[in-house]
C-alpha cells in the first residue's frame, strides 16, 4: 500500500519505497482503461504516491536572503544537489545562483536544464546560464502574459535589432510560425564568439492545464527532436515555474525515445526520478494523465489526428 503518510515514507529506505511501475507496451491500452475507470481512481492513487517524492532534499542556496528575490515563486525552489551553478564573480554571495536544475533525459543524466520563466531581474542570469552551459536549444512552454498575468519575461529581442543581456548579445536570425508553436534561431554572442541557439516556443498550453488535443504536444516534441542535434549539449526547458508544463514535456520526450528501445514503459518511474531532481515536475494529475493519453495516441497511430 503506497498511501503511507509523508513522515513514514521519508523514514523508509529507498529499497522499500516504490520507485517504478513498469507497464508492458502490449498491455498499455488495457492499463489505461483500468487506470481511467471509476472517475480515474487508479490515476489519482498513482499520482498521489508521487506527492512527497524529493521533499526531503535540501534547497539551502535558494533560501539565502540574497537569492530569494531571484525566485519567481517562493515555493518553487531548486534542490542543492542538482542546481545549475553560474560561474561565481569575486566571492559575491549568491552570484552563482539561478533557479534551475539539471534533469535527466533519455540520452544523458544532465540532458536538460529546467528553469523558471526568467524575471526582468534574472534574464541576464538566464542568458549567462545558456552561454556557460553551452546550450544550443531553448524550449519555452508558456506565454509571457496569460490571463493578464506576467508568467515570463520577454527575454529575447522584439525585432531583428541586436539586444544585450549583460555581456551576451542576442539577435533574431529567423522565425517560423505554426498554429501551436513558433521556432526561431537566435545568434548569441559573447565578445567575438557567436553561437546559434534555437528557440522552440509552444504558445497554446494553458497554465496548470494540458494541450488540447494531447496529440498537439506529441507533434511539438517531434518537431523539436527533428531540429535539435544529437549533441551532448544541455537543452534549456522552461515554462513559468519550470515544473508543470516543463516536467510533462520532458516525460513525453523520454517516453517517445523509450518505446523505440524497450517493450515496456515506466511513466511513474520517470516522474519519480524527475521529482528527485526538481520539485513538482508534472504538477497536476491531469498533466500526468495527459502523458498517458499522448502515449495512447502514438501507440494507436493517432498522433497526427487533429480532432480534439
Ligand atoms: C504556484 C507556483 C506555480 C505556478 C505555475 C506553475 N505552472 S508551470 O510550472 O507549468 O509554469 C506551477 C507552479
Amino acid at each position: 500500500d503506497n498511501r503511507r503518510d509523508g513522515a513514514t515514507l521519508h523514514s523508509l529506505p529507498d529499497s522499500i519505497i516504490e520507485t517504478s511501475r513498469p507497464v508492458q507496451l502490449k498491455d498499455f491500452a488495457a492499463h489505461y482503461r483500468f487506470m481511467s475507470a471509476d472517475s480515474e481512481y487508479h490515476f489519482s492513487e498513482e499520482y498521489e504516491a508521487l506527492r512527497h517524492v524529493g521533499h526531503d532534499l535540501q534547497r539551502t542556496a535558494a533560501d539565502l536572503p540574497v537569492n530569494r528575490p531571484k525566485n519567481r515563486f517562493t515555493n518553487i525552489l531548486p534542490y542543492d544537489h542538482s542546481r545549475v551553478k553560474l560561474q561565481p564573480t569575486d566571492d559575491e554571495e549568491g552570484s552563482d545562483y539561478v533557479n534551475a536544475n539539471f534533469v535527466s533525459g533519455h540520452n544523458s543524466p544532465r540532458e536538460f536544464i529546467v528553469t523558471q520563466g526568467p524575471l526582468p531581474s534574472t534574464r541576464d542570469d538566464f542568458w549567462r546560464m545558456c552561454w556557460e552551459s553551452n546550450s544550443r536549444a531553448i524550449v519555452m512552454l508558456t506565454r509571457c502574459i496569460e490571463k493578464g498575468r506576467e508568467k515570463c519575461d520577454h527575454y529575447w529581442p522584439y525585432d531583428m535589432q541586436p539586444v544585450y543581456y549583460g555581456d551576451i548579445q542576442v539577435t533574431i536570425l529567423n522565425e517560423s510560425h505554426f498554429p501551436d508553436w513558433n521556432i526561431s534561431e537566435f545568434s548569441v554572442c559573447k565578445g567575438d564568439v557567436c553561437r546559434v541557439i534555437r528557440h522552440f516556443h509552444f504558445t497554446t498550453w494553458p497554465d496548470f492545464g494540458v494541450p488540447e488535443p494531447p496529440q498537439t504536444l506529441v507533434r511539438f516534441v517531434r518537431a523539436f527532436r527533428e531540429r535539435v542535434g544529437p549533441d551532448q549539449k544541455p537543452i534549456v526547458v522552461h515554462c513559468s515555474a519550470g515544473v508543470g508544463r516543463s516536467g510533462t514535456f520532458i516525460a513525453l520526450d523520454r517516453i517517445l525515445f523509450s518505446i523505440q528501445q524497450c517493450d515496456y514503459v515506466d511513466i511513474f518511474g520517470i516522474v519519480y526520478e524527475m521529482r528527485r531532481e526538481r520539485v513538482w515536475m508534472v504538477q497536476t494529475e491531469h498533466q500526468y494523465i495527459c502523458i498517458h493519453q499522448c502515449l495512447m495516441a502514438v501507440l494507436e497511430g493517432r498522433e497526427n489526428d487533429h480532432s480534439p
